[in-house]
C-alpha cells in the first residue's frame, strides 16, 4: 500500500479537494503544501506579476522530513514519493473553476495553457516514471468520484495510468 503519495496537477484541477475527501475516507494525513510554503516562509521571493511565491525547493525539502501520507500541490510532485496522482481537467472547464475563485485572467489564460500542453503530467512522469503515475481525468466529474479512483490507486486496485487525456483541442 502506498504510504507516501503526491497528488499534483495545473491549479484548479481539484487537489485540496480531492486530497481533504481522501484523508477524511484513509489514515493517511494531508499536507496543503501551498499554504506549508507561505506560512513557514518556504520561498525565495514574491513574483508580483504573477502575484505568487517562488517556492525554494531544498528548504521545502527539509521542512517536509519524513513525511508520510498526502502532499498536495502543483509542486508536489519535485519531491520524494511512493507513487504520484497527476489530476487533470479540460482546460475550458479548468478556466470556469478558476474564474469562480477570482483568479486574474492572466493566470486563467496561463494555467489553461499549461493544462493543454500537459506541463505537470509530463514533469511528473519523467521524475516517478510511468509505471508511478496515475492520470486521472476530473473534467464532468465530481471530486467524490476522483476520490474514488485516488482511494483505488493506494489500495492497489488499479494500474498506474498515463495517456488517458488530450486536450490538445484548446491550443
Ligand atoms: N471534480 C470537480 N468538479 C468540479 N469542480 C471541482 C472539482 N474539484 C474541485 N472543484 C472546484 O474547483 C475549484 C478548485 O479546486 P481546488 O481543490 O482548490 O483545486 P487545486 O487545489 O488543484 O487548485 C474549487 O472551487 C473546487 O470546488
Amino acid at each position: 500500500m502506498t504510504r507516501r503519495l503526491v497528488i499534483t496537477g495545473t491549479p484548479g484541477t481539484g487537489k485540496t479537494t480531492v486530497s481533504d475527501l481522501v484523508a477524511a475516507r484513509t489514515d493517511l494525513d494531508v499536507i496543503h503544501l501551498n499554504d506549508a510554503i507561505r506560512e513557514e516562509e518556504l520561498f525565495t521571493e514574491r513574483d508580483a506579476d504573477r502575484d505568487s511565491l517562488v517556492a525554494d525547493v531544498d528548504a521545502v525539502a527539509e521542512w517536509l522530513g519524513e513525511w508520510d501520507g498526502i502532499l498536495d500541490s502543483h509542486l508536489a510532485h519535485l519531491f520524494d514519493a511512493d507513487e504520484a496522482v497527476v489530476l487533470r481537467c479540460h482546460p475550458e472547464e479548468l478556466k470556469e473553476r478558476l474564474r469562480e475563485r477570482d483568479e486574474s485572467e492572466a493566470k486563467v489564460a496561463e494555467n489553461a495553457e499549461s493544462e493543454a500542453l500537459d506541463v505537470i503530467l509530463a514533469e511528473t512522469v519523467e521524475r516517478f516514471g510511468e509505471e508511478s503515475v496515475y492520470e486521472i481525468d476530473t473534467t464532468d466529474r465530481p471530486p467524490e468520484s476522483v476520490a474514488d479512483d485516488v482511494i483505488a490507486a493506494i489500495e492497489g486496485e488499479m494500474d498506474p495510468c498515463v495517456g488517458t487525456v488530450d486536450f490538445i483541442d484548446y491550443l
